[in-house]
């Protein structure tokens, strides 16, 4: 890995002025009557080319270069950075051509290059982690490692831009931990991952007191009540100027190019935060999803001084043109460039296939979702079903009826929350992905929800014909933009192939493991070339926080037996969820006596419940079972599954 930091290699040139006369080149190169134009473009660490058409002194000049090197595919001239002030001095005294130079950032950024003198640095330093928590340092990959000491040579500023599921959390948590002294610490994040942010500090930072943690959920609430403080984007919009004006010195930016258009109010709003902070981590698998100009404010948070003007950036690498309403900055140019000038600087980018051989095949993430916007009714009822679960007294069927009550209002509570993630992942250019769940009026809600904002999904679900089901696949394996598979866990875990995606979301729990994991391997299968994420969405205060536990254990028996095929390595087991529930434990010991031991239960009859309470009427007294599918007069209550 490499790396100079602008202020350290400006620090470094061996001679100010060596450096301050190449500066010098970056300004009043522009010459009126020139009939030739030209450009200098940066081709590696050491190389630059001019890109220009024939004029006879041109070629004198550049033949005279030590360095010079003819390519006769391209036909272009480059040199190596130790002839550029030679060259540039040569063409700039010949009145008929004009040749635009190096941008300062890329002189201020290469520094060293430029002289020959100093061989480039290629190790970063080990930094010293010795203050942070074990549970976390010990846990960390090789390239994790390496991320958190490119962090470190760069003061702490940085876009970590890892592709998804390599761990950028724990990278992020590692780097904020090395500047635990500058807290109180601000994360910024899509609102769909909040919790699941405080639940990677608890877990990776044990020294840190969860009472210290403190996720905003109101803006009316106090960003600084915490010693690690966490908010969405959209909440640190509305939130109170006054709130704002007190900087953090250390900021975590989740999913960066949230930020990439200056005119949103989530960008006003972190824009002075950003300014004002020491350490700004920035993270993003896709910090451009579609032009260079996407990139200038989380290069402007990072770096302020390399491009302090948006027009320069423009110019270099948006192909600026101006037109008749003013400038376009929509293309793109010298990307090649560009990338240079980001990995040198700022930036941090590893793929998936770089370093496979230290990832598992199988990556499994908890993220913890909020049903805080649910109506009171739904509230009421399952605090209902929860308190009914601690009445039931080796009653096995009034056991299991009042358990998939809860799991049916589960379902209904975490609609919103599910669909929030499907958007923020669609929104993070996730094209391709798998989302499961059980409940009919779940499926509904997504496939109408997707439908509305124009997304292009596949259904499978009990209802799809066999003879369609291969067609449906196939148009998900074969589309060549965004496609959402929304599946149904029990009617499409089996049998389907959908390994053109490496994405898995569990909109809902189930709780038996064996087709979860049934379901994981649609796209988990030979083929595929990626390492797989699989994403379980689990809401607290509902039955996923005793669903998940179980799961949890009894997933983890079938990977020691090697039944299941996740392959996950000690060092990346699934991140475990606390729940703080007192009559945890005993509602986890109902799930599993009920539904996963075999017993006199058939299954059959449970889906059957579970699939029919949509159309059910509602168990108590809480009023209509709103959202769910029209009642049918034919529909059975849950009781009559059990007094079968
Ligand atoms: N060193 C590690 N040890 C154990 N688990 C790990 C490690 N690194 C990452 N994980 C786990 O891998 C999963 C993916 O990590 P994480 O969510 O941080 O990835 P990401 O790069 O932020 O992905 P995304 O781009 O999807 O947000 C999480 O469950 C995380 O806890």
């Amino acid at each position: 890995m490499e790396a100079l930091d602008v202020a350290a290699a400006t620090s470094r040139a061996h001679d100010g002025a060596a450096l301050g006369a190449l500066l010098k080149l970056c300004n009043g190169w522009q010459k009126p009557g020139a009939t030739l134009q030209g450009q200098c473009i940066l081709l590696s660490h050491t190389k630059f080319e001019v890109d220009i058409g024939y004029h006879n002194d041109v070629i004198a000049g550049f033949k005279q270069m030590p360095t010079k090197n003819y390519d006769m595919q391209t036909r272009k001239w480059s040199f190596s950075l130790k002839d550029y002030k030679r060259l540039m001095d040569h063409l700039s005294g010949i009145a008929a051509v004009e040749v635009e130079p190096l941008p300062r950032a890329i002189v201020q950024a290469f520094s060293a290059s430029f002289d020959g003198s100093e061989a480039r640095s290629l190790v970063v330093p080990e930094a010293d982690l010795s203050s942070i928590d074990s549970t976390l340092t010990h846990s960390l990959m090789p390239f994790q490692r390496e991320g958190v000491n490119f962090a470190v040579l760069k003061q702490g500023r940085l876009l970590l831009a890892d592709d998804m599921g390599l761990g950028k959390t724990v990278q992020a948590i590692c780097i904020a931990a090395y500047y635990r002294n500058e807290w109180p610490l601000l994360v910024v994040a899509p609102s769909s991952v909040r919790f699941t942010w405080a639940e990677a500090f608890r877990r990776w930072l044990p020294s840190l007191s969860a009472d210290r943690i403190n996720v905003v959920v109101k803006a009316k609430e106090n960003l600084r009540s915490g010693l690690v403080n966490i908010i969405s984007y959209d909440l640190l919009s509305r939130m109170d100027k006054q709130q704002l004006g007190n900087p953090f010195s250390v900021l975590i930016m989740d999913e960066s190019h949230f930020l990439k258009n200056m005119k949103t109010a989530r960008c006003k709003a972190a824009l002075p935060l950003l300014k004002a902070a020491k350490r700004v981590i920035l993270l993003s698998g896709t910090p451009a999803m579609s032009r260079p100009s996407e990139l200038y404010t989380q290069i402007l948070a990072v770096r302020p001084t390399l491009f302090p003007r948006f027009h320069d950036f423009g110019q270099r690498y948006c192909a600026a043109k101006q037109m008749a309403w003013g400038w376009d900055y929509s293309g793109s140019s010298n990307l090649g460039e560009l990338k240079l000038l980001l990995e040198e600087s700022l930036m941090l980018r590893r793929l998936k296939s770089e370093v496979l051989s230290q990832l598992p095949s199988k990556q499994r993430k908890v993220v913890t979702v909020t049903i805080d916007g649910v109506t009171t009714r739904l509230k009421t009822a399952l605090s209902a079903a929860a308190e009914r679960l601690t009445r039931v007294n080796n009653n096995k069927k009034e056991e299991k009826e009042a358990l998939l009550l809860f799991y049916n209002h589960t379902a209904e509570a975490k609609l919103q929350a599910i669909m929030e993630y499907i958007t923020d992942m669609l929104e993070c250019g996730r094209e391709k992905f798998l989302v499961f769940a059980h409940h009919k009026s779940v499926l509904d809600h997504i496939t109408s929800e997707l439908g509305k904002r124009n997304v292009t999904y596949i259904r499978i679900d009990g209802a799809t014909p066999s003879a369609e089901r291969q067609q449906l696949c196939e148009k998900f394996q074969f589309s060549t933009s965004s496609c959402v598979a929304v599946l149904s866990i029990t009617a499409a875990n089996m049998g389907l192939t959908l390994h053109s995606a490496d994405l898995v979301i569990f909109a809902e729990l189930f709780w038996n493991p064996g087709v979860l994991i049934q379901a994981e391997d649609r796209v988990h299968r030979i083929g595929q070339t990626s390492n797989v994420n699989i994403h379980y969405l689990v809401a607290k205060g509902t039955a996923d926080d005793h669903l998940w536990p179980m799961i949890q254990a009894k997933m983890n028996v079938l990977e020691q037996v090697g039944l299941s095929e996740s392959n996950l390595s000690d060092k990346a087991v699934n991140a475990s969820f606390h729940s703080k529930d007192r009559n945890q434990k005993s509602i986890v010991e109902m799930f599993q006596r009920s539904f996963c031991e075999g017993d006199d239960m058939d299954e059959d009859i449970l889906l059957e419940a579970a699939n029919d309470w949509e159309d059910s009427p509602p168990e108590n007294s809480c009023g209509q079972h709103r959202g769910m599918a029209a009642q049918s007069p034919n529909k059975k209550n849950i009781k009559d599954y059990f007094s079968r």
